[in-house]
């Protein structure tokens, strides 16, 4: 197995509950064993790790910009190590739209009992929610709540908004706590939940930390290795099967450099074709955001020691076919450079992109850095939506609770008033959610559009499955943790139970 990240360490300790199933789990990052010293900006939930543990991509948010860091956990955990703790499922449209491409195992109902599976939901006991999983999920309670995401769910009550107090229920709508996957500011990763100390002592499990998969050998289109480097020494693994779990930025460029992917691309960096398959990195989808900052009117109202994220709010854009597809969400300070004291924001995410951008390498050396476009505003819908989504943001600070707290400062009022100007606004200002994915996608048989058959295997080879984000054939209206780990979760059975 490549990668243990969200995914990749979910399969390894899901399939080694069988004794009889050998995994050897190479990971690029560190490792840090539950019973050592966990780095600072691993434990802290409260806010992302964006340098200490990641790979230094970046990308283009539209075309002629600037890049802007795209961070991705280099560790093992993944991005789940170094992510802000939100834990929300997909809805079940989501899923239900992956069936109806020809996937009918991804359906909701067929995705529930894994999404129930990997979770210990602490406050909502219902048929929706399980008990007893790996990765603790919790609310923050109302006293827990710093003044600012206080004042934005009492704004959106006073814009007529519901009261939303399970995120993750199938039909949410309205103002709420995030669920999250942190204990008392702790993150919860992948790593720490999954790969625990009796996860770790079962013989038949390996973990390999500060090895590079370079790529996949092949002989007559099967598996027969992986070519490795760990400290600078290249050496081949033998092995008839392969997992790629190396996240949706990788895990496309192994399989590029192991000759799988557009036959024009393989040609022109002098890869041997393996299998010619269009769709690896044709397409990447993510969640367009924009960030609007206010400055508090009090000191002390905004402050670091605050968690950066503890509420959202969930609503559908204006003739949207999807239900609750946008979220706003409170930052609780943001440090603007030569400001004496913290902002607040409201971040505005779209949930359901009609657009996509795409990935593509220009050179096969496996430390080349690929090109990552996004274009996160470029499709008119997902503008239409974003602008939208930062005028609400405007109107959430003009209300009575937050009005005499913080005042518009980037954009500003001005801007937050005109759609014409936060729509010119956004061209320059969008970028990422951190949600990459969608970049190996998996289609029924004779999708042009696919890479990977409903179970991850990689068409015209055998031997070589993907499990991944790579894998969404479409990106869910939610943060894309809890999907990586069910789809974790999934594999790790099919691999356990003979499924794969
Ligand atoms: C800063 C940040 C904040 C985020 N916040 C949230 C959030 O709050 N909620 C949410 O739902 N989602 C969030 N996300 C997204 C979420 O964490 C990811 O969608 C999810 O972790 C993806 O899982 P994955 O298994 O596909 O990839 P990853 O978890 O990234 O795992 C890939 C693993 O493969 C390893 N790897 C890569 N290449 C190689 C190689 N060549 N050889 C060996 N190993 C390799 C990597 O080091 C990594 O450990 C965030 C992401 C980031 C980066």
């Amino acid at each position: 197995m490549v990668g243990a990240g969200s995914s990749g360490a979910v399969i390894a300790a899901r399939a080694t509950e069988r004794a009889d199933r050998e995994v050897l789990l190479v990971e690029a990052g560190p490792d840090y064993p539950p019973s050592g010293v966990l780095p600072s900006d691993l434990v802290d939930g409260t806010r992302n790790s964006m340098t200490a543990h990641d790979w230094g991509f970046s990308y283009l948010p539209m075309p002629g910009h600037k890049p802007f860091l795209y961070p991705r956990g280099k560790v093992v955990g993944g991005s789940s190590a170094v992510n802000t703790c939100i834990a929300l499922r997909g809805q079940p449209y989501d899923y239900d739209e992956w069936a109806a491409l020809g996937l009918p195992e991804w359906s909701f109902d067929g995705c529930l009992p894994a999404l129930k599976r990997l979770e210990d939901d602490q406050d909502v006991q219902n048929r929706w929610h399980g008990r007893g999983g790996p990765i603790p999920i919790r609310r923050h309670s109302t006293e827990e709540l710093s003044p600012f995401q206080v004042a934005f769910m009492e704004a959106c009550r006073a814009l007529g908004f519901p009261a939303c107090p399970d995120q993750n229920d199938p039909d949410p709508f309205g103002v709420g706590p995030q669920p999250m996957n942190k204990i008392g500011g702790v993150r919860m990763s992948a790593a720490r939940c999954y790969l625990d100390d009796d996860v770790r002592r079962r013989e038949n499990l390996k973990l390999r930390p500060r090895t590079s998969v370079r790529r996949v050998l092949f002989h007559n289109a099967k598996v027969t290795g992986l070519e490795v480097e760990t400290d600078g020494k290249i050496e081949v693994l033998a092995t008839n099967r392969v997992i790629l779990s190396a996240g949706a930025i990788a895990t496309p460029g192994i399989l590029i450099r192991s000759g799988i992917g557009p036959r024009a691309l393989l040609e022109r960096l002098g890869v041997d074709v393996v299998s010619d398959l269009p769709a690896v990195g044709a397409r990447l989808f993510d969640h367009p955001g924009s960030l609007a900052l206010f400055v508090p009117r009090t000191y002390g109202f905004a402050s670091i020691q605050h968690p950066l994220i503890q509420t959202v709010l969930r609503y559908t854009s204006e003739g949207s076919p999807f239900p609750s597809d946008m979220q706003l969400q409170p930052f609780s300070f943001f440090a603007w450079p030569g400001n004496y004291m913290p902002l607040v924001g409201i971040s505005c995410c779209v949930g359901k992109p009609r657009g996509h951008g795409r990935i593509t390498w220009t050179s096969a050396d496996p430390s080349a850095k690929p090109l990552i476009e996004l274009d996160t505003v470029t499709h008119p819908d997902d503008r239409a939506c974003a602008v939208e989504a930062m005028e609400l943001a405007g109107q959430v600070a003009r209300t009575k609770p937050l009005r005499d707290l913080v005042v518009p400062f980037w954009p500003n009022d001005r801007v937050l008033r005109n759609r014409a100007e936060i729509s010119h606004w956004i061209e320059w200002s969008s970028g990422s959610g951190y949600h990459p994915s969608g970049t190996v996608p998996m289609g029924p048989e004779g999708d042009p559009e696919a890479a990977v058959d409903g179970r991850g295997h990689v068409r015209g080879v055998s031997g070589l499955v993907v499990a991944d984000a790579s894998i969404m054939p479409t990106i869910v209206s939610t943060n894309t943790n809890v999907t990586a780990l069910m789809i974790g979760e999934r594999f790790g059975e099919w691999l356990r139970d003979g499924g794969l």
